[in-house]
């Protein structure tokens, strides 16, 4: 699986104009300030925002196609997704949120369960399975809403901010599980506000400032030469020094 995009998207005044590519089991990391962007790609390429011009392409299938007038439903597009307002359903079990995707694909109830119950094990949840979501803590119900992200055999993963409000010792925990399903072949969009998820998971990293793509590449490239302040802000660098011979330098 390859997931192959060029995003372009109006929003009021704000624009995002995005190319990416990635590879089966490769991870990109989308970091930028609040307002960037990061928020609208991802949920452009989930289904939940048209796309104004361009396409989205996970293998040889067409996700969308503005120029075609192709946008396929968020739920027929294949895709893992953990959005930032994803909420859980609060009144059912953290097993049955995880259970939900498999069984709307058809997959028999004990199967899916057994699906859930194995994912939340993976993610030290396994005590939890048969707690309402809305009795979780913000990180349980976060390593919930990854888990449902995984469970339904998922073509591609958009996480957005999937570690946010993990804990420091249960962060390297769910970033290993990411990285696990990712290894099987999976292409991984993540939006994350901390390098070290983009250090440590991601194969490419992109920088976005006011809905473009400010600097890419490896992303301990980005924090030993960001090409701006800007970047430079947004990875947690040093700023790039500045030209002697500019004006205003000393
Ligand atoms: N529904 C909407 N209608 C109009 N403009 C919107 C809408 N949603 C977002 N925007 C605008 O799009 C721009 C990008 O927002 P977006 O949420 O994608 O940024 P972000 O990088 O995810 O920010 P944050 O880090 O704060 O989550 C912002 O200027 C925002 O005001």
């Amino acid at each position: 699986m390859t997931l192959d995009a060029h995003l372009q998207v109006t929003r009021g005044q704000f624009t995002l104009d995005v190319a990416l590519h990635v590879p089966a089991g490769a991870v990109l990391a989308v970091m930028g300030p609040n307002g960037s962007g990061k928020t609208t790609l991802v949920e452009s390429l989930a289904g939940a925002v048209a796309l104004t011009a361009g396409h989205i392409t996970l293998d040889e299938r067409s996700l969308a196609d503005a120029a075609r007038g192709v946008h396929l439903p968020p739920r027929e597009r294949g895709l893992g997704v953990c959005l930032q307002d994803g909420a859980l359903f609060g009144h059912l079990s953290a097993r049955e949120n995880v259970a939900f995707g498999p069984r709307a694909q058809g997959v028999r109830a004990r199967d899916a369960r057994a699906v859930a119950d194995s994912l939340l094990a993976e993610l030290d949840l396994g005590e939890h399975a048969r707690t309402h979501a809305e009795r979780l803590s913000g990180g349980q119900a976060q390593r919930v809403a990854v888990a449902r992200a995984l469970a339904a055999r998922p073509r591609a993963l958009l996480l957005d901010e999937p570690f946010g409000a993990l804990d420091p010792a249960t962060r390297p925990l769910v970033r290993e599980v990411v990285r696990r399903r990712v290894a099987r072949g999976l292409p991984a969009v993540l939006v994350t506000h901390d390098v070290r998820d983009a250090l440590d998971l991601a194969d490419e990293l992109v920088v976005l400032l006011d809905g473009r793509v400010a600097q890419r590449g490896r992303a301990a490239e980005l924090v030993s030469a960001p090409a701006t302040p800007e970047v430079a802000r947004v990875v947690g660098a040093r700023p790039p020094p500045t030209d002697p011979a500019s004006p205003g330098a000393t």
